[in-house]
């Protein structure tokens, strides 16, 4: 007899863990799918209402089916963890709650998932602790810093401030818009589901206002330490990315010393969402193959 895979929903995830940030202790949430698998932790981006249940949905499940134990961190900051002004380095303060989450649930190491802030994130967590690491895949994220083509702040990342300061359905619609390359897919109950995420943490939304006066860059250039980096990277990213410009990639690409870029064409900010599919497949083929 064939037994049928476990469903993951967030509810059924769903987890909190305490941790010390510097002299702080926090409270994240996180979802687990459990299981003795290898583990992969998937960071979410630095958008108004976004969690790591909002930016993975597509992807949890091929992962766990494949036998990954699935963690998803939401930062400090976001969804159901606990509010904090960033002054520093958001990428560090995020490593710095990954390395306290592992160490809660005594996990040694893992395969990292980044998506744009994640990805800045998961950047500064292999250079602090390469030892903890398995394999990278960083998707519209990985350093801050300037594109060489692209003025910055990217488009994208104009209308994300714009809907911090202002966060109405207006400014939530035109930033979402501009994440995917095919709008046709974006359907009412997603709005609706982020516009609830956003507007039930409106300390969230007001702490990163704060943060962002207090220290404009958030998100420091990695590009001078990348080589560093001895880890396997797959980098991928949407062609007509509007937030993270694609050249960052290729930044990544030279810097760090093994790794791979997959460009998808007809692809804004979101690949792991609006190409989950071979998004999926791709991230499985490189977990699991030498
Ligand atoms: O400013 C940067 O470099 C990062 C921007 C970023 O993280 C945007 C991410 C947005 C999402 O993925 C989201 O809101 O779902």
């Amino acid at each position: 007899m064939t037994t049928s895979p476990t469903l993951h929903t967030e509810a059924s995830t769903s987890r909190y863990a305490r941790i010390k940030e510097q002299d702080l202790e926090l409270q994240v949430h996180y979802n687990d799918t459990g299981g003795t698998g290898p583990v992969v932790v998937m960071l979410h981006g630095s958008g108004p209402g976004a969690s790591g249940w909002a930016n993975f949905n597509r992807n949890v499940q091929p992962l766990a089916d494949a036998g990954f134990r699935v963690i998803l961190l939401d930062c400090p900051g976001w969804s159901k963890s606990d509010p904090i002004v960033c002054t520093g380095s958001r990428s560090d303060l995020n490593a710095r709650a990954l390395k306290g989450l592992l160490d809660t649930l005594n996990i040694e190491r893992a395969h990292l998932i980044g998506n744009s802030m994640g990805g800045h994130s998961t950047v500064a967590f292999a250079l602090a602790n390469p030892e903890r690491i398995g394999k990278l895949v960083l998707m519209g994220g990985g350093t801050g810093g300037p594109s060489q083509f692209v003025p910055m702040p990217a488009e994208g990342i104009k209308l994300l401030q714009a809907l911090y300061r202002e966060p109405t359905i207006e400014n939530l619609r035109r930033m979402i818009q501009v994440f995917v390359f095919d709008t046709s897919h974006l359907t009412e109950e997603l709005f609706q589901a982020r516009l609830n995420n956003m507007l039930s943490r409106r300390d969230h939304l007001e702490n990163f206002v704060k943060s962002l006066e207090a220290n404009p860059r958030q998100f420091p250039d990695f590009g001078p330490r990348l080589g560093e980096i001895k880890a396997p990277a797959l980098i991928i990213w949407g062609r007509d990315d509007r937030f993270v410009p694609m050249d960052i990639g290729l930044r990544l690409l030279w810097g760090m010393a093994n790794a791979e870029l997959h460009i998808f064409s007809r692809c804004g900010h979101w690949a792991q969402w609006e190409h989950a599919d071979k998004f999926n497949r791709m991230v499985l083929d490189f977990f699991t193959k030498d």
